[in-house]
């Protein structure tokens, strides 16, 4: 099918909404009449300018409070309407939107709204052009799909249609099956919107917290299904107003769109990209720094050792149980300072997953390998992190390294592998993020939480496989905020927290110290045995249960950008630590010193 993305989606001039739809492979756009008339080129210049770049313009949306009015009101309205259509011919726009009345003058009387769209329809239809009411969620007297088709129908005009608008329909609690009852040809168009849940005040949902579909809490593939079932065949549109799109780039958010439409067009049977292969581990987790000091202090400390080394780079593995680490010091990656820059993500069939991964849009990394190393396929995800595919029994990667005699550490209680990787989104990409963890790899996404940080928000959501080998949780700040902070982390999975923490502690490396304030708490919450809270007190070990059972994890500081954690789930805990987070996040502040600044490089 047509898809389209209306110019209200993306940020930026005309011209960089037009381009960043176009080069996201758009085939239209519904052009807001705002963007036009702040817009230096004339209405040819920008039906050119279209054409050039391969799009239609799909939808013109300049008539607003039309019917429903007193006669020298509608008189004026229609004056409006010929301006407007003749504008269009200029465009080579061929259908206007008309939302349904906000007028507090509007009048409560179907009929006359009907005559009304009537006669401007007949205006509409000597210019060539079709007319699409909608019905706004806050609209006066008309407010959901179904009263405005049924004044559409009563109007009887061939160029009068509907527009239906999955956030109007859904925002309202309105039941998307009755779309069914309309005839296709009479769904003008259809535009596309995601949001989340819980609803706040209507108009504040739909103006500033839209998004793509598959981003928020609303079935939009459930309503395009009923939408489908009409005959439709016209563009499945995004119109999406939200503040961060608004804010952001237009390039990489038009190529979110594009990915949301696809992931909903598969989901209604309508495209079919190749199958998501759902990775079943971690391979590796690559870290880049300038200065591996710090770093590998660490990583001794908390019982890794120094396997193999790459055989033409400046990586080595350090080993630990199943989690295995690069360290690469290589010069071209300094810049950032010590950071986590790469995942390798085990993988039944790489090539399908890279296949997937393309279609979907992910931007497909060059192989920048030297000749005699195992070719892996990489994507970059939207925060830059590079996801490499590889092979389950790493058969491919692991062949590039030369053991260096040190055998993988067997002590115990040591880290038994990878439990999760925190990875922090730009601020403008978290949405975008998770879209394109579930639908690009084929994890499943948890709701988002909130946590509380001393000196803002933080956002978290976690996606995963079914069986948990895969954990990824993706955190955004509400502002901009300390890299020092906000870090990012690999969480070590252990089967006894206590003795991993004594031994980092014995090692001489400091455990991020936890306020008393937190165990007076705890113990007012819960019951410990003896001891057991004064270790966890002593060691800065936090605590939490959920139905299935209690997590135990602590921290230690932050190198650079990254941070580690010690992680024990017993009893099959699911979460990460939530509710832990606020005091975290507030540990980590009180501890940044001018130490853990300069050792980013
Ligand atoms: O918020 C609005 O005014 C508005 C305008 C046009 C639309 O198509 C819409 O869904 C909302
Ligand atoms: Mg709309």
């Amino acid at each position: 099918m047509r898809t389209s993305i209306a110019t209200v989606s993306l940020s930026g001039t005309l011209t960089e909404k037009l381009t960043a739809a176009a080069r996201a492979g758009f085939d239209g756009v519904e052009i807001f009449e705002n963007d036009l008339l702040a817009s230096p080129l004339t209405p040819r210049e920008i039906r050119a300018r279209c054409l050039d770049l391969g799009l239609g313009i799909d939808l013109y949306q300049p008539l607003r409070d039309i019917e429903a009015v007193p006669a020298e009101a509608f008189a004026r309205n229609l004056r409006r309407a010929r301006h407007k259509f003749e504008l269009m011919g200029e465009l080579g726009a061929d259908t206007v939107l008309v939302c349904s009345s906000v007028d507090p003058e509007a009048i409560d009387d179907d009929a006359l709204a009907a005559a009304q769209l009537r006669e401007l329809a007949d205006l509409a239809q000597g210019f060539g052009i079709r007319v699409a009411y909608e019905a706004l969620a806050w609209g006066r007297h008309v407010s959901t799909y179904d009263h405005a088709w049924r004044i559409v129908e009563a109007a009887g005009h061939p160029a009068l249609g509907t527009c239906l608008d999955s956030f109007h329909i859904l925002s309202r609690g309105s039941d998307p099956k009755g779309i069914e009852d309309i005839p296709g040809e009479k769904i003008f168009f259809l535009q596309l919107a995601d949001a989340p849940l819980p609803a706040m005040d209507v108009l504040q949902w739909s103006r500033h917290h839209r998004c793509f579909p598959g981003q928020g809490g609303f079935d939009v593939a459930g309503l395009v299904r009923h939408v489908l079932r009409t005959g439709y065949d016209g563009p499945l549109s995004l119109e999406v107003f939200n503040d961060v799109f608004r804010q952001a780039e237009a390039a990489p958010t038009a190529v979110d769109a594009r990915r949301s439409l696809l992931v909903l067009q598969e989901e209604v049977g309508v495209a079919q990209p190749p199958a998501p292969v759902v990775p079943t581990g971690v391979a590796f987790a690559e870290l880049v720094t300038a200065d591996a000091e710090p770093l590998t202090a660490l990583l001794g400390g908390l019982g890794f050792t120094r396997t193999a080394r790459h055989r033409s780079k400046p990586v080595d593995l350090w080993q630990q149980g199943e989690a295995r680490l690069l360290v690469n010091t290589g010069t071209a990656v300094r810049r950032d300072g010590t950071r986590l820059a790469a995942v390798g993500l085990e993988s039944p069939d790489p090539p399908g997953a890279a296949a997937r991964a393309e279609a979907l849009l992910a931007p497909v990394l060059p192989r920048r390998r030297a000749p005699k190393d195992a070719p892996l396929d990489a994507v970059a995800a939207p925060d830059g992190t590079e996801l490499f595919f590889c092979d389950a029994r790493l058969a491919d990667w692991r062949a590039d390294f030369e053991d260096v005699g040190e055998p993988a550490a067997v002590a115990a209680p040591g880290v038994r592998g990878i439990d999760h990787l925190a990875l922090t989104q730009p601020w403008h990409h978290f949405d975008e993020a998770a879209l394109f963890h579930r639908g690009v790899l084929g994890l499943r996404a948890e709701d988002s939480v909130d946590v509380a940080d001393p000196y803002g928000l933080q956002r978290s959501r976690a996606v995963s496989n079914a069986d948990g080998t895969v954990r990824i949780v993706l955190t955004v700040q509400a502002a901009p905020g300390d890299d020092t902070v906000h870090a990012q982390h690999i969480a070590f999975a252990t089967d006894d927290v206590v003795a991993a923490a004594r031994r980092l502690r014995d090692a001489g490396v400091p455990l991020l110290p936890i306020p008393a304030n937190y165990y007076d708490d705890l113990a007012a919450r819960h019951e410990f045995a003896d001891g057991e809270l004064e270790t966890y007190r002593e060691l800065g070990i936090l605590y939490d249960h959920d139905e299935h059972g209690t997590l135990r994890h602590c921290y230690t500081r932050t190198v650079g950008r990254v941070f580690f954690e010690l992680l024990q789930r017993d009893g099959g805990h699911r979460g990460y630590g939530a509710r832990n987070a606020p005091v975290r996040l507030a540990a980590q502040h009180a501890v940044r010193t001018p130490t853990a600044l300069t050792s980013q490089p």
